[in-house]
C-alpha cells in the first residue's frame, strides 16, 4: 500500500507561503512517521475516517465559539454534543458482545481524548472511571447487572470519592455504609458537611448512578472504605432519589464542560448486593470477606493514572504543534539587518522553548505505550490471584501521572508564551489545554501526595537492596548502588550513558533520604516524622526516578523504531532521542555534577550537543507536528491551523464575539454617558 493513501486531508485553502516552505524542507516521509505514532495502517484508517466523519456532522459546529456561553448555556451545549457523540457510536461497544479493555480504551480516548468537545466531555467520566469501577470492583453477576446497561448508556454514572473534607487521605472519608441485617439493605448516610461528595465529574445534574466509596459497618465495626452502587436520579424523572441532595459545585478555571457535583445522602438504602464484590464480600448475616489485598479498592485509580499519561503527551503534542506552526508563520525582528524580519522560529531561544516540548511529547507517548504495557501484565497476574507486581506498577504510575501533567501543563504555557500576545486569546486554545493538565495535576492523586507514594515504594525497595533481596525490574538498577558511601558514577556524553546516569542521581540521592530517615529516628522521630522531615528529599528522587523511566521507556522504543525505518527516519528519530536526554540531563546538571564524573568541560560540551539537536531539528519541525496528522478541529487553535492563515482566523474569531453583533454597546448609554456628563 503506498503511504500517503490513507485518507490524508488536504487543506481547503491556500497556504501560508512561509508555512509551505518549511513544508518543501521536510526530509523525512511523514506518513511513516504518522503511520508509526499512531500505530499502523489500521490505525490510521480508522481515525481518519473517524475524524472525517465527525468533523462532517452539522451537529458538531459552534455557532458562536463556548467560550461566550453562560455557566448553564455551557453545560446544556456539551451535554448535547456528547449524547450526539456517543448515540452515534455506542452501538460499537455493545455489539463487540463483551467488553475488550484494548478495545475499550481506544474508543474511549479517541472519542474523549480526542478533543472533540474543548471544554470538556460531561459524559467523560462515565466513561473513564464509571465503567472501569464496574470492571475493577464488580463481581461476574453485578457485572452481568451493570456493565451492558452502563456501556449502552442506559445507566449513566459517576464515581464519587472525594468530599468536601477529604480528597488524599482516603481512610479520612466520612460517607458511611452500615448493613442492616434486618432488611439485607446497606443505609447510606453523608454525617457531616465535610463528607458530602465534591467534585466527582457529571455528578451535579448528568447522571442517575454514582460507585460511592463509603466507610462499609457490619456488626459495629469499620471495615474501611469500599465501592458502592448508588441510583441518584430517577431514570424516567431524573428528579433526585429520595434521600439524595445534589447539585453543581459552582464555575472553575476549566474543565467547564465537565459538571461536577456534590452529593449528600440521608438514611439511602440499597440491597446488599449493591457493594461492589469482586474484591472484598459481605455475607447474608453480616460477615465479612476480606480481599487479597485491601489496595485493590484504589485499583480504579491506578487505571485511570495509566490513561492520563497517555492523554498528557497527546495535549502536549497538539500545543506544540500549535506553536510550532505559528512561530513557522510569525515573523519579528531582524538577525541580519539586511534581510527581511525573520520567522519566530528561526530565534535559537524560540526553538528552545519549542523543540524539546515536541520530543519531550513524543518520550511521553513511548512512555505511556511502556506503562499500558505493564498495565496489562500486571492485570492478566491480578486476575490469576498474584498480586506481586501491583507495588511496582502503582509507584510507577504515581510518578509518571505527576511528570507527564507537570510537564505538560508547563510545557503548554511555554507554547503559550512562545506566540506572543496572541498566545493569550482563548481562540488559541492553550486555555483549555493548559486547564486540563493543570486539572490532572491535582485530580486522581494531588502530585506531591503521589511522589511521596512511590518515594514510599522506592525506600522500602532500598532497604531491601541493602539486605540482598532480588528487586522489581523498574528498581533493579538500586542494587548497582548499594553501599556505604556516594559513588561517582562515569559520565560519558553517549545517550544510553547519560540515561544510565539518571540511576545514579536516583540511587545516590535515595541513600542519602534513607541515611536521613534513620538519622531523624535516630533523634527520637517517629518513623512517620523522620519521613516527613524528609519529604523534600523524597519527593525529588521520584521524580528523578520517573524521569529515568521516561528516557529509558523513549530510547528502548526509539531503537526498536529504527531497526525498521527509513534512513531519513532514523536520524530524525535519533535527534529527537537525544534532544528530550540531553534536555532532561541539562534540567539536572547540579545532580550529574555531584554524583557523576561530569566536569566543567563535560557540562560545555553537553549544552553544545543540546543546541546542535536543536539545529538539526529546525528544518522538520513542521514536518513533525504535521505528522502527529492533528486536524484543525481537533486542535480547535486559530494560531495552530494546517493552513497557516493564522491574521484572517484571528480577524474571524473576533468577529464572532457578541460584542461586535451591535455598533453601540447599552453601556454607553447606562454608563459612560453619564460619566462624561458628570459635573463635580
Ligand atoms: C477524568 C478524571 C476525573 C478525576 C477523578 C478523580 O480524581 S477520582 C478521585 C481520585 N482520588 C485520589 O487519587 C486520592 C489519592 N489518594 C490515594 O490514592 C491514597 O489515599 C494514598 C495513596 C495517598 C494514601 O492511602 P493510604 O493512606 O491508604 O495508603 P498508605 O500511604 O498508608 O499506603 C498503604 C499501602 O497501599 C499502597 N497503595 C496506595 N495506593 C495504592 C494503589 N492505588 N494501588 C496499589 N497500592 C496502593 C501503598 O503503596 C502502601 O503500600 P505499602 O507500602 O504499605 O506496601
Ligand atoms: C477537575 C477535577 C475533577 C475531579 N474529579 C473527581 C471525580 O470525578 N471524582 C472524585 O471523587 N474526585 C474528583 N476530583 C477530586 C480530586 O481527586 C481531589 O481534589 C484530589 O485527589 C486532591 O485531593 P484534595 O482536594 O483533598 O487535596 P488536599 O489533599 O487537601 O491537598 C492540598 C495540599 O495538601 C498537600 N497534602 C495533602 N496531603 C499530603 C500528604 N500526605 N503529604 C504531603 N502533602 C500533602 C497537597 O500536596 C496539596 O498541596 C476532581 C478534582 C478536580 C480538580
Amino acid at each position: 500500500m503506498s503511504l500517503i493513501s490513507i485518507g490524508k486531508r488536504m487543506p481547503a485553502q491556500v497556504v501560508n507561503k512561509d508555512l509551505q516552505n518549511e513544508r518543501n524542507k521536510c526530509t523525512f516521509n511523514q506518513e511513516e512517521f504518522t503511520l508509526w505514532w499512531v500505530g499502523g495502517e489500521e490505525q490510521l484508517k480508522e481515525k481518519r475516517s473517524r475524524e472525517s466523519y465527525f468533523e462532517s456532522q452539522p451537529e458538531f459546529q459552534d455557532k458562536v465559539p463556548l467560550h461566550f456561553a453562560s455557566h448553564q448555556e455551557l453545560y446544556e451545549e456539551t451535554v448535547r454534543k456528547a449524547t450526539v457523540i456517543f448515540t452515534k457510536v455506542k452501538k460499537l461497544l455493545t455489539e463487540q458482545g463483551k467488553y475488550d479493555e484494548k478495545k475499550y480504551v481506544h474508543f474511549m480516548e479517541a472519542l474523549l481524548g480526542t478533543g472533540f468537545i474543548k471544554e470538556g466531555n460531561p459524559l467523560g467520566i462515565h466513561f473513564s472511571m464509571f465503567i472501569p469501577a464496574i470492571v475493577g470492583h464488580a463481581s461476574p453477576e453485578q457485572q452481568d447487572q451493570y456493565l451492558k446497561k452502563a456501556l449502552n448508556c442506559e445507566i449513566i454514572g459517576s464515581y464519587a470519592q472525594t468530599e468536601l473534607g477529604h480528597g488524599t487521605f482516603l481512610r479520612g472519608l466520612e460517607t458511611t455504609a452500615t448493613f442492616d441485617p434486618q432488611t439485607d439493605e446497606f443505609v447510606i448516610n453523608s454525617p457531616t458537611l465535610t463528607s458530602y461528595k465534591w467534585w466527582p465529574g457529571a455528578l451535579a445534574q448528568t447522571v442517575n448512578h454514582c460507585v460511592v466509596m463509603a466507610q462499609l459497618y457490619s456488626n459495629g465495626k469499620c471495615y474501611g472504605i469500599h465501592p458502592f452502587m448508588v441510583q441518584v436520579r430517577d431514570s424516567d424523572t431524573h428528579m433526585p432519589m429520595p434521600g439524595i441532595d445534589i447539585g453543581d459545585i459552582g464555575d472553575k478555571m476549566g474543565y467547564k464542560g465537565v459538571n461536577n457535583g456534590y452529593l449528600g445522602l440521608k438514611n439511602v438504602r440499597i440491597p446488599r448486593t449493591g457493594m461492589m464484590m469482586k474484591n472484598a464480600k459481605l455475607m447474608r448475616d453480616g460477615t465479612y470477606v476480606k480481599p487479597s489485598s485491601s489496595v485493590l479498592a484504589y485499583g480504579t485509580m491506578v487505571f485511570v493514572r495509566v490513561i492520563i499519561v497517555r492523554n498528557m503527551a497527546q495535549s502536549l503534542a497538539k500545543a506544540a504543534t500549535i506553536a510550532v506552526r505559528y512561530s513557522s508563520v510569525r515573523r519579528q525582528s531582524h538577525i541580519n539587518p539586511e534581510l527581511p524580519e525573520v520567522q519566530v522560529i528561526d530565534h535559537v531561544t524560540q526553538q528552545a522553548k519549542l523543540f524539546p516540548l515536541v520530543a519531550k511529547a513524543i518520550a511521553l507517548k513511548l512512555t505511556s505505550d511502556n506503562l499500558w504495557q505493564m498495565y496489562e501484565r500486571t492485570t492478566s497476574d491480578l486476575n490469576s490471584g498474584s498480586l506481586d507486581r501491583l507495588p511496582e506498577l502503582h509507584a510507577i504510575a504515581c510518578c509518571l501521572k505527576v511528570v507527564s501533567t507537570s510537564d505538560t501543563a508547563t510545557g503548554v504555557e511555554v507554547c503559550r508564551l512562545a506566540c506572543g500576545g496572541h498566545g493569550y486569546l482563548t481562540c488559541a486554545n492553550f486555555l483549555n489545554y493548559y486547564s486540563l493538565a493543570s486539572a490532572a495535576s491535582t485530580y486522581e492523586g494531588e502530585n506531591t501526595v503521589l511522589l511521596l507514594q512511590t518515594a514510599r515504594f522506592l525506600v522500602k525497595m532500598w532497604n531491601q537492596a541493602v539486605q540482598g533481596k532480588q528487586l522489581m525490574p523498574t528498581v533493579g538498577y538500586l542494587q548497582n548502588y548499594v553501599g556505604k558511601q556516594v559513588q561517582q558514577f562515569p559520565w560519558s556524553d553517549s545517550v544510553p550513558v547519560i540515561i544510565s546516569a539518571f540511576q545514579a542521581v536516583v540511587a545516590n540521592k535515595l541513600r542519602i533520604a534513607c541515611q536521613s530517615i534513620e538519622k531523624r529516628k535516630a533523634k527520637g522521630a517517629t518513623p512517620e516524622e523522620a519521613t516527613n522531615m524528609t519529604g523534600l528529599e523524597l519527593i525529588q528522587v521520584a521524580e528523578v526516578h520517573g524521569r529515568w523511566f521516561v528516557l529509558q521507556s523513549a530510547y528502548e522504543m526509539f531503537e526498536k523504531a529504527c531497526q525498521k525505518a527509513s534512513a531519513p527516519l532514523v536520524s530524525v528519530m535519533q535527534n529527537l532521542c537525544k534532544l528530550v536526554v540531553y534536555d532532561e540531563a541539562l534540567r539536572i546538571r547540579g545532580d550529574l555534577l555531584r554524583f557523576t564524573t561530569m566536569t566543567e568541560t563535560d557540562l560545555v560540551k553537553l549544552e553544545q550537543n543540546y543546541e546542535a539537536c536543536l539545529q538539526a531539528l529546525r528544518p522538520n519541525a513542521v514536518g513533525i507536528v504535521d505528522a502527529f496528522d492533528y486536524p484543525d478541529f481537533v486542535l480547535g487553535s486559530a494560531l495552530g491551523a494546517y493552513d497557516g492563515n493564522v491574521y484572517e482566523r484571528l480577524f474571524a474569531e473576533a468577529m464572532k464575539s457578541p460584542l461586535n453583533q451591535e455598533p453601540v454597546n447599552k453601556t454607553f448609554e447606562l454608563y459612560l454617558k453619564p460619566l462624561m456628563k458628570s459635573r463635580l
